[in-house]
């Protein structure tokens, strides 16, 4: 079997959800399990209903609510020409009601708890999926009866092990060559039932634990870029697509930046040896990327991304401790409050590290004054050069500094697997930094 995950661009409306309909029967022989994202950009306005509910707006909510409905009945009369099911036209109804209750819920409390965000997001996912089943005249599977998690509400950690026996129980039995299954990307479920999320972008995520618990051949992930490029096309257009990404080279561009995977994705498919490709939906003969454990060398640089904003904290040993004594005590600090640092550099008494800009800085430099001084420096952006043969191209990292020119270069970290070369600018000097290593990227043989 495969996995087919169509993102929120690939189901935006009818005539995407017709493209979609028309590669998931294309692809039927192959025994299918078909993952889709919410229509369009629905998870940012159940979001934006909730925070409107939460802050007593309750009609206000129910204005994003009633647009919404309208979207999906849009979608669902275009698909079927005026005549909807009767099933889908009830289930519909169901999950409008079942929203305006949660939103009414949330208004009247004025609190919403990630456990109740979670409730209210899921049903982007719920909504899309009704349609298109129904469209394909598929088997629908909620996903919350597979996809189990810990109760991490809005970042929800998945428990594989549990998954597989779910998905062996209420998948598998439904799955065949020449149909297909339909289910749900980001939602899943606690062992009481509680509904989870797994954090924005998660679809990726569910689509590679749906692939490693089934025994996939493939997991496609179908978006509106051919395959993953060379750079985010929106900051350097001239991206090219990549056509083979080694497991570890995608790994650390989704962890760096690369929207178009989410981060989490790569580690099931890598330990079950399932190869992820990333896909055109509306270009299916086009390029697409290929990403397996197998790699084959291309570019000395593969591709860059970047993140940001983050915060740079310099921190020097305002005693003699020893260098030991001093790391071990640092990164104590950072490990009690729950801190994690991204990139390291460091030199005989400091220490240059990079945090998420919305971490909470005051207990932490409150807790380092006790034996260190702290520079902070916000609003920094990393960037990253990812690629299998950096380490063994001699020179290479000389031309990235030169290309950067005028461009002040504040921290550098090579990552341990010595395929990924790190550089902390400015944020405001983010785009041109990435656009003129670009020209690095496509000149480097
Ligand atoms: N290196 C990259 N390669 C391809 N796309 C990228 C890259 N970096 C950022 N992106 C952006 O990611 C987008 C696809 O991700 P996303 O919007 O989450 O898609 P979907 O709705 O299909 O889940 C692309 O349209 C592109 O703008
Ligand atoms: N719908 C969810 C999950 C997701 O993965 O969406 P997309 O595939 O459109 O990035 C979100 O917007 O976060």
């Amino acid at each position: 079997m495969i996995v087919m995950k169509f993102g929120g661009s690939s189901v935006a409306d009818a005539a995407c959800m017709r493209q979609v309909e028309t590669l998931v029967r294309a692809a039927l022989p192959e025994a299918p399990l078909v993952v889709l994202s919410a229509m369009g950009k629905t998870t940012n306005a159940l979001f934006q209903a909730a925070r409107t509910a939460e802050s007593g707006d309750l009609p206000g909510a129910l204005e994003v609510q009633r647009a919404i409905m309208t979207a999906h009945r849009r979608a669902a009369e275009e698909l079927f020409a005026g005549a909807v099911p009767e099933s889908l036209d009830t289930a519909l109804t169901e999950h409008f009601g079942e929203l305006e209750l949660l939103l009414r819920g949330v208004a009247l409390l004025r609190e919403l708890s990630p456990r109740s965000m979670d409730a209210i997001a899921s049903l982007g996912e719920r909504l899309s999926t009704r349609i298109f089943a129904e469209r394909l005249g598929a088997a629908w599977v909620d996903a919350r009866t597979v996809l189990r998690t810990d109760g991490a509400f809005g970042e929800a950690t998945p428990d594989p092990a549990a998954i597989r026996g779910l998905a062996v129980r209420h998948l598998a039995p439904q799955l065949g060559a020449g149909r297909a299954v339909v289910t749900q990307g980001y939602i899943g479920a606690t062992e009481d039932g509680l509904t989870t999320t797994l954090g924005r972008g998660g679809s990726d995520y569910s689509a590679a634990l749906f692939g490693a618990a089934l025994g996939a051949t493939e997991v496609q992930i179908w978006t509106d870029v051919e395959g993953v490029l060379t750079c985010d096309p929106r900051i350097v257009p001239e991206a090219l697509p990549i056509p083979e990404l080694s497991f570890a080279e995608a790994a650390e561009l989704a962890a760096f930046g690369a929207k178009v995977l989410h981060p989490a994705t790569i580690q099931p498919a890598v330990e079950a040896r399932i190869p992820v490709t990333v896909r055109h939906t509306l270009k299916p003969q086009g390029r697409f990327t290929t990403i397996s454990a197998e790699v084959r060398t291309g570019r000395p640089i593969t591709a860059l991304a970047s993140r940001g904003p983050v915060t740079v904290l310099t921190v020097s040993s305002s005693r003699m401790l020893a260098q030991s004594g001093f790391l071990a005590r640092l990164f104590e600090v950072f490990g009690r409050r729950g801190v994690s640092v991204d990139l390291v550099a460091t030199a005989e008494v400091s220490v240059s590290l990079t945090v998420e800009a919305d971490v909470p800085l005051k207990p932490l430099l409150q807790d380092l004054s006790a034996f260190a001084t702290v520079e902070v420096s916000e609003d920094r952006a990393i960037i990253a050069a990812v690629g299998e043969r950096l380490k063994s191209t001699p020179g290479l990292g000389a031309r990235l500094l030169s290309a950067l020119g005028g461009i002040n270069v504040e921290m550098i970290s090579m990552g341990a697997n010595e395929i990924n070369l790190s550089l902390v600018v400015r944020r405001d000097q983010a785009d041109e930094a990435l656009r003129r290593l670009h020209r690095v990227l496509t000149e480097a043989a």
